[in-house]
């Protein structure tokens, strides 16, 4: 899919629209014609002016209406087209693998739904007629001239055919030049990005200078750049301005027409047609820039759609099948973000219905991604990932999560009353169950602290700090009532009384249900039916917490490294 075959949807009224501008700027040559007539006609008395006051008449009244029912159908184009590709975006977006928001990151998303469709809008809705009108009122204007009198046609050109040469000439390797400026801009966003999120360190330990050099020298090599590029270009950019300048043109027709009338080559009234003509054709040659600028804005839009809309969707069976049971297996699984390095390899498991399997080993061995795939977030490189028997690929999402639940470290509360966010877990939940979900969580009387207790909506009335955040995601969790969960522990940042609850909430949520347990401390998981310790990728030890310690190894290492700054 080509990004302007975007524009096939809204094909028939963009086109119509299209015509119907295009019909308005020749009504808007008309208009000229009509009033260089008119003054021809001045000296022959009342009834010789009314036919070019008629035709002056009919071409404004034209001109306006044809280009408000150009612009009414371009805006509904416009909003035809916003809509559908809303609704395809929205579609594609839920049938993308969840792992994708977390490595694209939602900001992608955001930009193409808001910002890129809007860009759309202004493409459709006005670049594409605006772009119309400068095109064919020239060329309108170039045939009335042509058909009056050739020679003055040829005159009249003449300051556009200068300055098309000039911007060309101005414009020649430019688009290397674009390059460059691109890249320099880009350049000073990162070094203000990096700047701005870094102020923290900066101010504290106060290495201003060095922390925004990377912005300042690349102000220096924008400066530079720009200030050689505006040097060369400056002079003929401006003589092409000069050349397509209302003033300018019409010394250049009066001047030669004038020799031309009095040659009796032309006749004075065709002068002034010329004279009234050649500015409004010339004159749109000095908004290219801005115009290309926009088309480019437009197509660089269409783009981004088009590249969301092809973004590979996470495949759904075609026929869905029912898992038998809830026992989850990882057989001989790898996995590889980017295609080229596995960062999972022979991933051997099985998580027993009612038991606890804890993942444990260094930042960066893989404990995340496994929970990830566990819950689909990804599909598996290598092997395969069943539950209750079925390959989870071969299951409905619906089914997926009705059998697996999740609580992530950065728990999302969605912008709803606390009550609705605890309810996304079972839409049909009573109040009394919600109730009793949030207590099992240990959030319940954290809620009705507020005066709108459970009726908060969540970021306008109440805010909630990340542990309380993640008690109301663990009351979603216990409402959803898997009978499989994965857990991201993250209460390494939580203070002690919150960890205190948010352990209370997970034992509560534990029982009887199968849990995979990203842990962090290992204190927190002594008790696992099953500990699984990960490096680089491969499982290199399996067992409970006693045989692991017994063995001379990594998790004997981790152990007496945390408990060793525990005492
Ligand atoms: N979205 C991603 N895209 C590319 N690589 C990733 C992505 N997420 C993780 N990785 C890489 O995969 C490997 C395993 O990461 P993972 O987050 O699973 O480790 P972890 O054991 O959970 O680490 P931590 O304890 O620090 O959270 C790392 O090398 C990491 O850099």
């Amino acid at each position: 899919m080509t990004p302007l075959s975007l524009l096939k949807e809204v094909r028939s009224p963009l086109g119509a629209a299209i015509a119907l501008q295009t019909l308005a700027a020749v009504a808007g040559v008309l208009l000229f014609v009509a009033l260089a007539d008119l003054a021809e006609q001045l000296p022959h008395g009342a009834a010789a002016i009314w036919p070019p006051l008629v035709l002056g008449a009919i071409a404004v009244l034209a001109a306006t209406l044809l280009t408000s029912a150009a612009t009414t159908l371009s805006h509904l184009a416009d909003t035809r087209l916003q809509l559908r590709l809303r609704q395809r975006l929205a579609d594609r977006i839920g049938r993308l693998p969840l792992g994708w928001f977390a490595t694209q990151g939602a900001g992608r998303v955001a930009k193409v739904v808001r910002d890129d469709v809007h860009g759309l809008h202004h493409l459709v809705a006005h670049t594409l007629l605006d772009v119309t009108a400068v095109v064919v009122t020239p060329l309108a204007a170039l045939g009335f001239l042509i058909a009056a009198d050739p020679w003055l046609a040829l005159v009249s050109v003449l300051p556009l055919v200068v300055g098309v040469a000039l911007f060309a000439r101005s414009l020649a390797g430019s688009a290397a030049q674009f390059t460059e400026y691109g890249t320099a801009q880009r350049e000073i966003n990162a070094g203000v990005v990096e700047f701005v999120n870094g102020i923290a360190v900066v101010k504290t330990y106060g290495g201003g200078q060095r922390a925004h050099r990377r912005f300042a020298d690349a102000t220096a090599v924008f400066h530079d750049f720009f200030r050689a590029w505006a040097g060369r270009t400056t002079t003929i950019t401006t003589s092409a301005f000069l050349a397509v300048s209302a003033p300018a043109v019409l010394v250049v027709v009066l001047g030669v027409g004038i020799w031309l009338v009095d040659s009796q080559i032309s006749s004075p009234a065709d002068l002034l047609t010329a004279a009234l003509l050649a500015p409004p054709m010339a004159a749109p040659l000095a908004a290219i820039g801005t115009w290309m600028q926009q088309l480019r804005a437009g197509v660089s839009a269409a783009e981004s759609v088009t590249a969301l809309l092809a973004e590979p969707e996470l495949p759904q069976p075609q026929a869905p099948r029912i898992p038998d049971g809830s026992v989850v297996r990882l057989e001989n699984v790898a996995f590889s973000y980017d295609g080229e390095t596995e960062v999972l390899r022979g991933i051997d498991l099985e998580l027993r219905p009612g038991t606890v399997t804890a993942l444990v080993g260094p930042s960066g061995a893989g404990k995340s991604t496994v929970a990830l795939l566990v819950a689909r977030f990804h599909d598996v490189t290598r092997g395969r990932i069943t539950l209750g028997g079925v390959d989870v690929r071969e299951l409905s999402t619906e089914t997926l999560f009705q059998h697996i639940g999740f609580v992530f470290q950065d728990a999302m509360l969605l912008r709803m009353s606390v009550a609705d966010n605890i309810r996304l877990g079972r839409p049909s939940a009573t109040d009394a169950q919600v109730h009793a979900a949030a207590r099992a969580a240990r959030v319940h009387d954290r809620i009705v602290e507020d005066p709108r207790g459970y009726d908060a909506i969540v970021g306008v009335d109440v805010d909630f700090s990340g542990g309380e955040r993640q008690r109301i995601a663990i009351a979603r969790a216990v409402l959803a009532d898997t009978p499989v969960l994965v857990l991201d522990e993250a209460t390494a940042f939580a203070d002690p009384e919150s960890e205190e609850l948010i352990q209370d909430a997970l034992s509560e949520l534990a029982r009887g249900r199968t849990l995979l347990v990203v842990a962090h401390r290992l204190r927190t998981i002594v008790d696992a039916d099953q500990i699984v310790v990960l490096s680089e990728g491969q499982i290199v030890h399996k067992g409970r917490h006693g045989d692991l310690l017994a063995e001379p190894g990594r998790y004997a290492r981790m152990w007496q490294a945390q408990e060793g700054s525990h005492t």
